[in-house]
């Protein structure tokens, strides 16, 4: 502490002028010329409080005129004196004289109360020369002078550090004392009241401002400086008062909470103290205190609420806001979980089942997810039902064929149909259906014509297992093949009985024992080779081994003991829908289950109706469809997805709700895919570095096209490209399709077998939206794999072009090494890629940057002449080295060659 502290310093924390702290020095004796004059700490300390108290022992040494003569004697005469003692005395003594004095230099006060509260405040100002002069002994400086330092800083409260550094000049004697000043300078009744009884009776406690009005006058009595601005400031508001609690904490005194304590004791008297505090907590750092009580109860609260709930039973749909509100959680409580375990969800996302696990774990609450679809599971109250055994009747087998594209698995059925159905009764009907049936030897059999055997795996995924039965087409002369093998695993994860057709038999290099052995390789071993699968040739074109293949059937299905109850509400399957024009959405179905009769209310998924109409498999107007048949039901509201279980209703009111209830669900989980796939786009995009994807639209005239289409196009992707069905739906491409693909960058819309109507074609056009319409199923695929592959980044290939030997190297300043070569081989291009190679090993690979024969730039030199030749950025060159130069061709790929 030892620096010296400059004038203007002094005058900053004085809140006086330069010139004011020059002159109060010399009063002092000490001689400063200017504001950069500089004294010792000590000194600034003296001068300041001069200043602040207008009083100081040198000066009454020294120069005691300039302290008010009256005043300054009574002062020392009081000096001896107790405290409250002296504050009566001084007030009696200052009266008329000393306030004539200060009412000629100041303001005149307002009025007789204003003068006698002047009074009282100077009386007690009195007091602070000798307790400056005993401070000064004490040399307590430090807490003197951080106080004064903030007062500094609160001009308006300017009368108010008096009373403080009264306080801290009485430095530890008397807490109490400092107490007494915070409570005046805060306006609080009781010290007050203890000090001055007189001013207390005549200020109302509660009037904060008449209060304050008291201090102005000590300013006056204490020097002009503190005269000048206070008065006017110092009633200005409630928060310098708070600025002066801060001050005296600041100056580290010890008993700074009970002053605290204290004074939230007396403004309990003090409303307006109060409403200080209470309303501007903020603003002041104050602690607020309603806020921190209302904080609490809902802590409190909120621990209730947890402690509550242990369970909840929730829908399986739910978002990530419902399960935290369900749980009492915030949706950030969950995310936060969720984000922590890699799983990233936004507050709108549906939660997964294993997600919902994490969760109820997590926050040790068990979840029980009800079935969304518990009064709509029309499915699982038809198993339910009462079964009456004794109207059980054998059914016909249900058979699906499938096998390696061309193996002959359409014209099976065809020879089938056409050689089996009573073709006589149908007149040689040869529409496409999905499934027939015929008749063997008096029994029958229906066959379903699955367009793929992804979408007979679909089916099945979907619960809708109508097969009993599946034939495996095998090409005698091509053997087993990819999609034979697919097959194979599709027929083996449905446990259905398995028979091998060896098709093609009337063809030369037809081999039945190599078929064989291809298949018992995947065991499925032939039962003449000891094993269980009959392998019977065919030949679909002869008709050649027909007889025996359903004869083979008809025991195996012998063996299923299929039996059901004609009698039955009737459920159906169904294996082909379409939207056709003048009948409406049309369903292919196979009755698995009692009689689908004309007039029965259906519920079927998410669509309902009334049986309006059915046809057989031979286009014929049918009032029933028994066990096992096939027809096609007219009288649903919308068009049915291929797989969906058709079951009659008692009512048509219960067939819709079950349907709107479905349907509702199928929309919410929709939805929540839509949320889903963007942000497993994200993570994908992330996983797979940046994938590029074709977003399509498929609509196909039926179902099973649909089907077929949608599971090829997915299955078409590599590490680069990928296919996104946007959506995929039965009917014709609408207004709607369009809206949605131009909602997805890039996006096209596939038709198969379907076309745009006129404005659908127009505003397509408008949009600039691809429409592409196929009517054979590889053509549409084959497009749609070269639309990828032009997606695919191009391969780069690298073409020798030359070679050329280094016969000499010139530097060229500013410029470079020039290699003067020969061409060997090729020949070198400007511009084009080089490879150095010295001894054998590839030293340099860039381009070359110049070519010159002589003295011309050329573009190529050929085989045979001498060139100059220069390199990016490489200038090591040596005579011996060999220069190959080669170009870079980008070659585009095909999806098929990765
Ligand atoms: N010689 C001979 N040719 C046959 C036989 N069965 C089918 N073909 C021929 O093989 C080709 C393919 O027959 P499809 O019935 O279309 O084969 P598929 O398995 O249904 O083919 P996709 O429907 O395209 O999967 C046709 O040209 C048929 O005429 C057969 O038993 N003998």
């Amino acid at each position: 502490m030892s620096d010296k502290v400059r004038v203007y310093e002094i005058a900053d924390e004085a809140g006086a002028s330069s010139n004011e702290v020059i002159s109060k020095a010399n009063d002092l004796g000490i001689e400063l010329k200017s504001p950069q004059s500089a004294v010792s700490l000590e000194q600034a300390e003296e001068i300041v409080n001069y200043i602040m108290t207008g009083a100081s022992a040198k000066v009454k040494a020294k120069a005691p005129a300039k302290a008010k003569k009256p005043v300054a004697k009574k002062e020392k005469k009081e000096e001896p004196k107790k405290q409250d003692n002296e504050l009566k005395k001084a007030e009696t003594s200052t009266s008329t004289k000393k306030q004539n004095a200060e009412i000629n230099k100041t303001d005149k006060p307002e009025s007789k109360k204003e003068e006698k509260k002047e009074e009282k405040t100077s009386a007690e100002e009195k007091k602070q020369p000798v307790n400056t002069q005993r401070d000064e002994k004490t040399n307590r400086i430090i807490p003197k002078r951080r106080g004064l330092k903030i007062v500094k800083k609160k001009k308006p409260a300017a009368s108010k550090p008096q009373e403080q550094q009264t306080a801290s000049l009485n430095g530890e004697d008397t807490p109490k004392q400092k107490m007494k000043s915070l409570s005046e300078i805060l306006g609080g009744g009781n010290e007050e009241e203890k000090v001055a009884p007189k001013t207390a009776t005549t200020a109302p406690k509660t009037k904060i401002k008449k209060e304050k009005k008291k201090v102005p006058p000590k300013a006056h009595t204490h020097g002009k400086k503190l005269e000048i601005d206070t008065s006017k400031d110092f009633t200005n508001s409630d928060d310098s008062l708070l600025g002066e609690e801060v001050v005296l904490l600041d100056m580290g005194i010890s008993d700074s909470s009970k002053l605290f304590e204290e004074q939230k004791n007396n403004n309990n008297n003090n409303k307006n103290t109060k409403q200080t505090r209470s309303s501007k907590p903020a603003a002041f750092g104050n602690r607020p205190q309603g806020l921190r009580r209302k904080k609490r109860k809902k802590r409190i609260k909120r621990v209730e609420e947890t402690k509550e709930i242990t369970e909840v039973t929730i829908p399986e749909d739910i978002r990530v806001y419902e399960f935290a509100e369900a749980c009492g959680k915030s949706p950030a409580e969950v995310i936060t979980v969720l984000f922590g375990l890699g799983m990233m969800v936004t507050k709108n996302d549906f939660l997964k089942q294993d997600e919902l696990e994490i969760l109820g774990e997590e926050f040790g609450i068990e979840v029980t997810v009800k079935d969304a679809l518990e009064d709509a599971n029309y499915v699982d109250d038809y198993y339910e039902e009462e079964v009456d055994e004794s109207n059980f009747t054998t059914r016909p087998p249900v058979v699906t064929i499938m096998g390696h594209v061309d193996h002959g698995k359409t014209s099976l059925l065809d020879k089938i149909r056409s050689s089996k159905t009573a073709s006589a009764e149908a007149g040689g009907i040869t529409q496409h259906i999905a499934a027939y049936t015929i008749k063997q030897n008096n029994q029958k059999i229906t066959f379903v014509d699955t367009p793929g055997h992804a979408a007979f795996s679909s089916m099945r995924a979907r619960g809708a297992s109508v097969t009993d039965v599946i034939i495996i087409v095998v090409a005698a002369d091509d053997g087993v093949k990819q999609q034979t093998e697919e097959v194979i695993s599709h027929a083996k994860a449905s446990d259905c009985p398995i028979i091998v057709a060896v098709n093609k038999m009337d063809k030369e290099g037809a081999n039945i024992d190599m078929v064989k052995a291809q298949m018992a390789e995947r065991e499925l071993t032939p039962v003449d080779w000891g094993g269980e699968i009959e392998f019977i040739p065919v030949s679909a074109k002869t008709g050649d081994g027909i007889d025996d293949l359903l004869e083979n059937i008809l025991l195996q299905s012998e063996i299923l003991e299929l039996q059901a109850d004609p009698e039955a509400k009737a459920k159906a399957t169904v294996v082909e829908s379409s939207l056709e024009k003048g009948r409406g959405p049309v369903a292919t179905v196979i009755v698995q289950n009692g009689t689908l009769k004309v007039g029965d209310n259906i519920v079927c998924d998410t669509t309902y109706g009334r049986v309006k109409a059915i046809t057989n498999d031979l286009g014929k107007q049918v009032k029933e469809l028994g066990l096992s048949e096939t027809g096609r039901v007219l009288g649903l509201n919308e068009v049915p997805e291929s797989g969906a279980i058709m079951v009659t209703q008692d009512s048509d009111k219960e067939a819709k709700d079950i349907a709107t209830k479905r349907a509702e669900h199928a929309r919410a989980k929709e939805l929540s895919k839509s949320t889903k796939v963007s942000l497993e786009e994200m993570s994908g995009l992330i996983a797979e570095g940046k994938i590029k994807q074709l977003p399509v639209i498929i609509k196909t005239d039926v179902g099973g096209s649909l089907e077929a289409i949608k599971g090829s196009l997915e299955q078409i992707q590599n590490d680069e490209v990928k296919v996104k069905v946007v959506h995929a739906g039965v009917g014709g491409i609408t207004e709607s399709d369009l809206i949605l693909a131009s909602a997805s960058e890039g996006c096209i819309i596939l038709g198969f077998n379907v076309r745009p109507t006129g404005s659908v074609k127009n505003k397509a056009k408008a949009d600039g939206i691809t429409i592409n319409t196929y009517s054979i199923i590889y053509d549409l695929i084959d497009d749609v794999k070269d639309t990828l592959s032009g997606m695919m980044s191009a391969i780069v290939r690298e073409e020798n072009t030359g070679q050329a030997e280094v016969r000499d190297t010139f530097v060229v300043p500013k410029v470079g090494t020039v290699a003067g070569c020969l061409v060997t081989d090729g020949k070198v291009i400007r511009g084009g890629h080089a490879r150095i190679i010295r001894d054998g090993v590839v030293t340099y690979t860039g381009k070359i940057s110049s070519l010159k024969r002589f003295k011309d730039d050329v573009k190529e030199v050929t085989n045979g002449y001498e060139c100059g030749v220069m390199f990016e950025k490489f200038n090591d060159i040596k005579v011996g080295d060999f220069i190959e130069t080669f170009i870079q061709i980008e070659e585009k790929v095909h999806i098929d060659d990765k």
